[in-house]
C-alpha cells in the first residue's frame, strides 16, 4: 500500500563518494530518517554531457546536442566524460559494497526524478524527499529550482544539503552573506587564517548494513526508457565517450615520447589512492618548490578532477596532510617531516584549497556575472574581439564580418596550438591530448588570449570548458575572469604574462615546448624553441619549418632575448614589491601617454601609445556616466543591483541560440583590428604600471586614450619604468588603443544595455 513504505532519492550531483558524503552518514542512522528505501541515483544531463550514445537502437534525442552556447563546443569533451563515467562507475561499485544498487538514468533531473516518483506510487512507493547537495552555478540553480517545482507539485520534500567538498565548510564562515566576501583573495585569507585550524573533519565511515533498502531497479526501468543504461563499466564509457571523439577539427597525432601528466582514473577510490601516494612519495612535502612544473605526474598534487567531482573531499585531504604532520599515521612515518609539523608544501596546498574555496564563494556572490564578459568588476571596455557574429545589426557592417574571420581564424590556431609561441601551443596540444595542463600554463594562455590578443576571454573560457578533466564552474569561469583582467585580480589589465619570459623561466630547458611541439623538437636554441620565427631563414629547410605557419605566419612575434641576463645569481636591484605611481593623459584625437616611476629600482620609463581612431574603427564605449561610477565603486557595488534589473543566464542547451543576451548585444563590433599579423611589437624599455616585482612575469600595460565624451582620460596610462629589472630592454607594453565613447548608435540607452 502506498504510505508503508517510506522511500527517499539521493540525487547524486558533484558529490560522486561514499565516504565524507553527509546524506550517507545522515542514512546510516535510521532513527535520523526514518526511510524504508532509497534511490541513490545519478542522472546524466543532457545539459552538460552529450547523452546520444545512450539511445536505444531506433530512439531520436529529445535534447538538443550539447554545445557551448557562444563557440558551439562541447560543453563536456571526451577527457572529462570518460573520467567522469569513471567516476560513476566506481560509485556503482562502491555503493554495491555497502548493500545498495545505484540508478543511473539520462535526462533533465528534474524530469527524471519526476518520472521516478510517479512510477515508484504506481508500484506502491511513496516517495517522501528528494535529497541532493546544494551547488554553486546558475545553471546548477535552475536544476534546483526545477526539482523542488517538481517536489512541490507531488507534495514531496525536497531538501538540499551544504556541499562539504571544500576547504572551509560554509557554517565556518567569518561573515553571513555572500555580499560581504572581500574582493580580494589575499583579504578573504587573511580572514580566514589560521587554514591550518580551520577546516572540519571528514565524517566518520559510514557502515554498509545501515543505509535502508535500495529499491528493486527493475522497478523503474520505465524511467528514461528511450535510452538505455549498459551492465558493463567498458561499455558505458563507450557510449559516454563516442560521439564527442571528434571534439576539434584536425587533432594532431599524439607526439612520440609524450606523456600524460594526469594518468589518472576518475572515481573515489583513484581519488583517495593519488591522495595518500603524494604524502608517501614526499611528493606534498615538495608542492611549493614543484608546483610550476610543466612536465609528469609528480609536479602538482593532480586532485583537481577528483575534487570537482566530488570524488573526495579537501577535508580529506586536510586530515591526511595532519596525520602526516602529526605523526599519527604509522604509513606515513618513513616519509621525511613525518611528526614535524606543517611545512612549506603542505601550507602551500591549503593554499591553493582555499582559493577553490574562494572562487566558489565569488560565483556565489557574483551569480551570472560570472558568465559576463565585463565580469565581476562590471569592466565595460570595448576592446574584446568576437569571432562570431550576432544577430546584431553590428553583425551586417563589413568590416566587422572581415574583423570576426580574422579573429576565428586566430582563435582556431591558438585552439590547436600552431601559433608559434611554444609554451602556448605546446600547452594547447597537451590540453587537447590530455585533458590537462599545468595551471602555469593555463595562466598564459588565458592572458595570451585575452590580453595579446584581445580575444573575448569567454571563448577561451568555454574551450577550457570542453577540454579540461579537472573543469568546475566556479574555478573555470573565475580564473578566466581573474587572469582576463574583468575578475578579482587586484591588478586587473596590469598583469600581463610575457609567455616567452615565461618560457625561459619555467621551461629552463624546452623540455616542455619540445615535447609537445614535434616541429619544434630539432631546434638547438631555446629561443627559436620558444618562437620558431626566430630561427635563421637558412635554418628553415634544414629543421622542417618551411611550409608552417608557426615559423612563416606567427600569430605574435615578441623581441625577446635573454642577453641582459646577468652571468651570476645576485640579484643586482631590489626588486621588492614597487611604489611606483603611474600618470597618463589622452586626447580627444585617441593618442595617449603615460610615464612614471617604477618601484624601489632605477627604472622609471614612459610609454606613448597612439590610437588609431578614425572611420573605420568602430569601437566605442558603451560606459556611461552611471558605469564608469559603478566601476569606481566596485568593492562597494551591491550585487542585487543587476540581478533585480537583468535576468540574463547563462548559456542554456535548452533554448534557441537566438534568445541569448551574448547576442542581442549591439556592442560585439571591437574597435581595433587584430595587430598581430606578422608583425613585430617592439616597444621600449620601459613600460606603463606601476613598479612591481612577482618574478618579473609581467609586463606592460595599455597607455589608454579614453576620450570618453570627448574629455580626455589617461588615467591608465604610463606607468614606471620595471624597478631594477634582471631583463632591462627586452619588456614591452602593447600600445595604446584609442577608444573613443561615441552615443549609442542603434539607440540603446543604459537602461536596455546588456550586461557586460
Ligand atoms: C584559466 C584557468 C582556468 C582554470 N580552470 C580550472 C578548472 O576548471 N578547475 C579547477 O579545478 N581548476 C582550474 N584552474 C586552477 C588550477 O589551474 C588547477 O586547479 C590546477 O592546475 C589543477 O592541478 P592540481 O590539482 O595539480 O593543482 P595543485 O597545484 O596541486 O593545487 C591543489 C588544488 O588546489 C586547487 N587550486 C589550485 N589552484 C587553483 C586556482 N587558481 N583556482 C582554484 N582552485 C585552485 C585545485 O582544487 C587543486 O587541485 C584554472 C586556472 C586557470 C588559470
Amino acid at each position: 500500500m502506498p504510505g508503508n513504505n517510506k522511500t527517499l532519492v539521493y540525487l547524486f550531483r558533484h558529490d560522486l563518494r561514499v565516504s565524507d558524503n553527509p546524506i550517507l552518514h545522515r542514512l546510516t542512522k535510521a532513527a535520523d530518517h526514518a526511510f524504508t528505501h532509497f534511490v541513490p541515483l545519478v542522472v546524466i544531463s543532457p545539459q552538460h554531457l552529450e547523452v546520444s550514445g545512450f539511445l536505444k537502437d531506433g530512439q531520436s534525442s529529445p535534447y538538443p546536442p550539447a554545445k557551448s552556447e557562444l563557440s558551439g563546443l562541447w560543453r563536456c569533451g571526451p577527457h572529462r566524460a570518460k573520467f567522469i563515467g569513471e567516476s560513476i562507475m566506481n560509485l556503482k561499485s562502491n555503493m554495491h559494497k555497502s548493500g545498495s544498487q545505484l540508478t543511473i538514468k539520462v535526462g533533465k533531473p528534474s524530469e527524471v526524478v519526476e518520472q521516478i516518483c510517479k512510477e515508484l506510487a504506481k508500484q506502491s512507493h511513496r516517495v517522501e524527499a528528494v535529497w541532493a547537495i546544494d551547488e554553486e552555478g546558475t545553471e546548477e540553480k535552475d536544476e534546483e529550482a526545477g526539482i523542488a517545482e517538481v517536489c512541490a507539485k507531488n507534495d514531496i520534500k525536497f531538501q538540499l544539503w551544504t556541499d562539504e567538498k571544500y576547504y572551509i565548510d560554509d557554517r565556518d564562515l567569518k561573515f553571513d552573506k555572500p555580499q560581504d566576501l572581500p574582493d580580494v583573495f589575499t583579504t578573504y585569507r587573511k580572514m580566514m587564517e589560521p587554514l591550518r585550524e580551520k577546516p572540519r573533519k571528514p565524517l566518520p565511515k559510514s557502515s554498509s548494513t545501515s543505509f535502508p533498502q535500495t529499491v528493486d531497479q527493475k522497478m523503474l526501468d520505465n524511467v528514461g526508457s528511450s535510452f538505455v543504461i549498459p551492465d558493463s563499466d567498458e561499455e558505458f564509457l563507450n557510449r559516454l565517450v563516442a560521439p564527442i571523439k571528434d571534439f576539434v577539427a584536425n587533432i594532431p597525432p599524439f607526439p612520440e615520447g609524450a606523456e600524460t601528466a594526469h594518468p589518472f582514473k576518475g572515481g573515489e577510490s583513484t581519488g583517495l589512492q593519488r591522495l595518500d601516494a603524494l604524502i608517501k612519495r614526499g611528493l606534498a612535502n615538495k608542492y611549493k618548490a614543484t608546483r610550476n612544473g610543466l612536465l609528469g605526474e609528480e609536479f602538482s598534487t593532480k586532485l583537481s578532477a577528483y575534487l570537482a567531482q566530488g570524488c573526495i573531499t579537501a577535508r580529506q585531504i586536510q586530515a591526511s596532510l595532519l596525520e602526516f604532520e602529526d605523526g599519527t599515521n604509522e604509513a606515513f612515518a618513513d616519509v621525511e617531516g613525518y611528526g614535524k609539523g606543517e611545512n612549506e608544501g603542505t601550507k602551500g596546498i591549503r593554499f591553493e584549497l582555499l582559493w577553490r574555496d574562494y572562487m566558489r564563494l565569488c560565483n556565489r556572490k557574483f551569480k551570472h556575472k560570472l558568465f559576463y564578459r565585463s565580469g565581476f568588476r562590471s569592466a565595460h571596455d570595448n576592446k574584446w574581439k568576437v569571432p562570431r557574429k550576432g544577430p546584431s545589426p553590428k553583425a551586417s557592417n563589413s568590416d566587422h564580418a572581415e574583423s570576426t574571420d580574422a579573429v576565428q581564424a586566430t582563435l582556431k590556431r591558438l585552439f590547436e596550438g600552431t601559433t608559434g609561441m611554444g609554451l602556448i601551443d605546446a600547452s594547447q596540444r597537451e590540453l587537447i591530448h590530455t585533458g590537462y595542463t599545468s595551471n602555469r600554463a593555463r595562466q598564459n594562455v588565458a592572458s595570451f588570449l585575452a590580453k595579446h590578443l584581445n580575444i573575448d576571454w569567454r571563448f577561451g573560457a568555454e574551450y577550457y570548458e570542453m577540454l579540461l578533466v579537472d573543469y568546475d564552474v566556479s574555478s573555470n569561469w573565475a580564473n578566466w575572469q581573474y587572469v582576463a583582467g574583468v575578475g578579482n585580480d587586484p591588478r586587473g589589465e596590469a598583469r600581463i604574462f610575457n609567455p616567452v619570459k615565461q618560457a625561459f623561466d619555467y621551461d629552463k630547458e624546452g623540455d616542455y615546448v619540445r615535447t609537445w611541439v614535434p616541429e619544434v623538437q630539432k631546434l638547438e636554441k631555446l629561443e627559436n624553441v620558444f618562437q620558431a620565427w626566430t630561427t635563421p631563414k637558412e635554418d628553415w629547410d634544414r629543421f622542417g619549418l618551411t611550409g608552417l605557419a608557426m615559423a612563416e605566419d606567427p600569430v605574435l612575434k615578441i623581441n625577446f632575448s635573454v642577453e641582459g641576463k646577468p652571468k651570476n645569481n645576485r640579484r643586482p636591484f631590489n626588486r621588492r614589491r614597487g611604489q611606483g605611481r603611474g600618470g597618463g593623459n589622452s586626447n580627444s584625437n585617441g593618442n595617449g601617454n603615460g610615464n612614471g616611476n617604477g618601484g624601489n629600482g632605477n627604472g622609471n620609463g614612459n610609454g606613448n601609445g597612439h590610437g588609431h581612431r578614425n572611420g573605420s574603427v568602430n569601437g566605442h564605449s558603451p560606459k556611461s556616466a552611471s558605469h564608469q561610477q559603478q566601476d569606481k565603486q566596485y568593492t562597494q557595488q551591491p550585487q542585487d543591483h543587476y540581478e533585480k534589473q537583468q535576468h540574463y543566464s547563462r548559456p542554456d542547451s535548452y533554448h534557441g541560440h537566438d534568445q541569448h543576451p551574448y547576442y542581442q548585444t549591439p556592442f560585439v563590433g571591437q574597435g581595433v583590428l587584430p595587430p598581430h599579423y606578422g608583425q613585430t611589437r617592439t616597444y621600449p624599455a620601459y613600460y606603463g604600471g606601476g613598479g612591481d616585482d612577482r618574478g618579473g612575469n609581467f609586463y606592460g600595460m595599455r597607455g589608454n586614450g579614453r576620450p570618453y565624451r570627448g574629455r580626455g582620460r589617461g588615467g591608465a596610462g604610463g606607468g614606471g619604468g620595471y624597478g631594477g629589472s634582471l631583463y632591462r630592454g627586452n619588456y614591452y607594453g602593447p600600445p595604446a588603443q584609442a577608444q573613443s565613447w561615441q552615443p549609442d548608435p542603434y539607440g540603446y540607452n543604459d537602461a536596455q544595455m546588456p550586461p557586460w
